[in-house]
């Protein structure tokens, strides 16, 4: 069993990877780009592959969502990481803040780190890499490339970069959700806190109201935590819908809710079953007597949306 993931080595796809049990004591290989390490998947060179999903501040990864939506995707998902993630702003020893011009990082990096930027750097021009830890790498190896990379930490320490400045990031709170993918195979047993994930091909879902969609899945039980629409690409109107839904395939409701799709003539795309990450997460409590969350009767909050007026809540 060999584990790919987004490298090169300190990156926060290898920082995920280490926090996945089933991984401890196998070889791990970095690759340059998420397509790559998915493709060593797919021809076998490893058995599963790290990548990362989507980011509480800026979204999902294209490129990731672009390989799943990707005709006839053979990968499953068989665990699911989510990993805090912090941001330095990282030169070689003896860079001062005012000598730097060129910042390279990954888009996701960057895009957490705008405010910063625009504050300390603002005549600084941004290069993208294709990771954090490339992006560290380049600056240590090259005179030519750019003068400082954002990326973890640990990159700093494993290119010989001295950090600047720590913390950069919009949000000190942030997260990034990785996936392990494999080939496809039947899911792991179910644990009971399991997440199912699905892509619904635009192809099959053209002319189709979402609510139906969803329809399927909440009129037997199952909550839908995770609604993605995702370019198809063949013109406006035309997605692809990544959905993740609380339990397992094998599980009652998960079942009826596809078979219920099926009849409708819409065959889904399974993405796999695997342990859920985080806490579940509460919905919203709404008091049902009072039909309106804040002090206002539905039929006020209603007026108050017709009328134009700006949000008041
Ligand atoms: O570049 C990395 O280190 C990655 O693992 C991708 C990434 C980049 C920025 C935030 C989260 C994940």
């Amino acid at each position: 069993m060999t584990y790919a993931y987004l490298g090169p080595r300190g990156t926060f796809a290898e920082a995920a990877l280490r926090l996945l049990p089933a991984a401890t004591g196998s070889p791990w290989t970095p690759f340059t780009t998420v397509g790559t390490a998915l493709d060593a998947v797919r021809d076998g060179t490893v058995s599963t592959a790290v990548v990362p999903l989507e980011n509480s501040v800026r979204g999902v990864v294209p490129a990731t969502l672009d390989e799943l939506a990707g005709s006839g995707n053979t990968l499953h998902i068989t665990a699911e990481i989510e990993l805090p993630v912090g941001f330095s702003l990282m030169a070689k020893p003896g860079t001062r803040l005012d000598d730097i011009q060129r910042v390279l990082s990954h888009p996701h990096a960057h895009g957490q780190c705008r405010q910063w930027l625009a504050g300390r750097l603002p005549n600084a021009r941004v290069l993208l890499s294709t990771s954090t830890a490339s992006a560290a790498r380049e600056v240590s190896e090259s005179d030519l490339a750019c003068d400082a990379a954002i990326a973890a930490p640990v990159a700093a320490e494993r290119y010989g970069l001295e950090v600047l400045a720590s913390g950069i990031g919009e949000r000190e709170d942030a997260i990034t959700r990785f996936v392990a993918l494999r080939r496809a195979a039947p899911a792991p047993a179910p644990t009971g806190r399991d997440r199912s994930s699905f892509l619904l091909p635009a192809d099959e879902v053209r002319g189709r109201p979402v609510t139906d969609l969803l329809a399927s899945f909440s009129g037997r039980g199952v909550d839908v935590t995770w609604v993605q629409s995702w370019p198809a690409g063949t013109g406006l109107g035309s997605y692809h819908f990544f959905l993740d839904v609380n339990g397992h395939i094998d599980d009652e409701g998960v079942g009826l809710a596809i078979m219920a799709l099926h009849r409708k003539g819409i065959n889904v795309c399974f993405l796999g079953s695997y342990p859920h990450a985080g806490a579940p997460e509460p919905g919203p409590v709404v008091d049902a007597q009072a039909g309106a969350l804040g002090s206002r009767s539905s039929e006020e909050w209603l007026e108050v949306l017709r009328a134009g007026d700006a949000f008041v809540a």
